[in-house]
């Protein structure tokens, strides 16, 4: 039986035309405590649906009159609050992305597996205000409100504003959302947005950085292994997947995972269960995926390095975040903000920026965007002796290309184009080293500043400067010689 006796009362619609399903459904949903009523048709269900309001509509895709589409399309027209799940026949994976598309709260597929149904239906159920005894699990930070969340993301331009009301909009539902954006635009923070207006925010969130783990510890991280899987392994370990149950999953810069990767996250993600490595079991999981990239993913699948059948699984609902040189009017307010948050931290009284100051700002490109921004003002603080904060701007050429240009072409540093080389890896290994080493120069071997030039999160900088072995002079190794 279901816990919560609030959950318990709620009342569901079951709309199948197969008489058996129908009354698996109803079965399995009147054990859990449910008030439930079913129709074998469309016709059927909105004459329900015409007498009373319902919590959840539960809905095969094909019925003999129409598609369970439809019904969706008429809910949402009439801004009805049900909420809706298809059911799909297997290996429909269109239908199910049409439906969540169309507004369905989430999609089951043929053959139902029952434990899967009670969980998407208590997921359904559940009160989509966070729930005042609900705390965060161990490893996850307790569930902030949404509001707060929401507050966090500062600006108010147009652009901002529309990736605001998406985010409690879609905030709701199972779909996976997909959040692009250039490095430093606040990704992270819009899927914890995401987080904390869904019904998923008392449960954990976790946060994947895809570019920082090692491709051999890929499958282990994600799914969790078994004790004894390898050598050394003493105990069981839980995966990103296990960690994020009845959560969301976040995957950071998922431009970068390996191709074999992602056929293996598809499956998890097509089919609702993993494998732990070294067992023999599969184990259904329930969790949100929202993903980030700052690549453009559609033109990584024209290049083959990225699955079309992900990534059309993870694009389901996309969140643009445009750059911080795009919406220079948000400046202010995001100033105002970050320098209370860092003299708060100093525990120092919140400096001022002049007007001065914020003309200087606006006319740089800040290619790290907000974070460099943060980095930039953090400098100014640390530097400033009297009331008024002094910018040291890196000079720089105006920005003409975005940070892809890593990925998506030759550089300049591609003296011999039509050598095509032997050892393609590790010829692309000395590129990227020369280019690392060519903007950590340039900015006085400040890794913040090099990695804004380039585009890159911090995380992904010091990852590529430990994998290529390149040795700063602030890691009191070696000297300049050594690059
Ligand atoms: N609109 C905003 N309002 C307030 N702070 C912001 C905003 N956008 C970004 N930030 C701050 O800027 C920093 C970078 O944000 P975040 O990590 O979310 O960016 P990201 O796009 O995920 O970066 P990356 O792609 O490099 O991982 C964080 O400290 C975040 O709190």
């Amino acid at each position: 039986m279901a816990s919560n006796t609030t959950l318990s009362n709620a009342r569901i619609l079951v709309v199948d035309d197969e008489p058996d399903l129908r009354t698996l459904y109803e079965l399995t949903l009147l054990r859990e405590g449910y008030r439930v009523e079913t129709a074998g048709n469309l016709a059927e269900a909105l004459q329900h649906l015409g007498e009373r309001r319902f919590d959840v509509v539960i809905t095969d895709m094909r019925l003999p009159d129409g598609l369970g589409l439809e019904l969706i399309q008429q809910l949402r027209a009439q801004q009805r609050p049900e909420r809706c799940v298809v059911i799909t026949a297997y290996g429909s994976a269109e239908n199910a992305v049409e439906s969540l598309k169309t507004g369905a709260f989430d999609y089951l597929t043929k053959p139902v597996d029952l434990k899967q149904f009670r969980s998407v239906i208590a997921s359904a159920v559940q009160d989509p205000a966070p729930r005042p005894t609900a705390v965060g699990r161990a490893g996850s930070p307790l569930p902030e409100s949404s509001d707060a969340v929401l507050q966090r993301l500062v600006g108010e331009s147009d652009s901002m504003r529309r990736v605001k009301e998406r985010i409690v909009k879609v905030a709701r539902s199972m779909a996976p959302v997909l959040v692009h954006g250039e490095s430093g635009t606040g990704k992270e923070l819009v899927a914890r947005a995401i987080h904390a207006n869904s019904h998923r925010t008392g449960s954990a969130w976790v946060a994947v950085n895809c570019s920082a783990i090692p491709e051999s510890l890929l499958e282990a991280e994600f799914f969790g292994s078994k004790k004894g899987a390898y050598t050394g392994s003493t105990q069981d370990r839980v995966g990103f997947f296990q960690a994020a149950s009845g959560g969301t999953l976040f995957l950071d810069e998922i431009g970068d995972l390996p191709l074999s990767m992602q056929s293996k996250l598809l499956r998890a993600i097509q089919e609702r269960c993993i494998r732990p490595i070294g067992s023999s079991q599969e184990e259904p999981v329930d969790v949100r995926i929202i993903s980030a990239t700052h690549k453009d993913l559609s033109l990584e699948v024209l290049a083959g390095r990225f699955r079309q059948d992900l990534y059309y699984r993870l694009d389901v609902i996309e969140i643009e975040i445009a750059p911080l040189r795009e919406r220079r009017e948000d400046l202010p307010a995001l100033c105002q903000t970050l320098l209370r948050r860092i003299a708060f931290e100093a525990g120092i009284p919140v400096p001022t920026l002049s007007k001065a100051g914020l003309e200087q700002l606006s006319q740089d490109p800040l290619p790290g965007n907000v974070r460099e921004l943060e980095n930039l003002l953090q400098r100014a603080v640390a530097l400033s002796d009297g009331d008024e904060l002094q910018l040291e701007l890196t000079a720089r050429q105006p920005l003409t290309q975005d940070a892809s240009f890593l990925d998506s072409g030759p550089t300049p540093l591609d003296d011999d184009q039509t050598t095509i080389p032997s050892d393609l890896q590790s010829h692309l290994d000395t590129q990227e080293r020369d280019i690392l080493i060519q903007a950590l120069r340039e900015t006085g071997f400040n890794r913040t500043a090099a990695a804004a030039r380039l585009g890159l999160s911090q995380r992904q900088m010091g990852y590529r400067i430990a994998r290529l072995n390149i040795v700063t002079p602030h890691s009191g190794e070696l000297s300049d010689e050594s690059l």
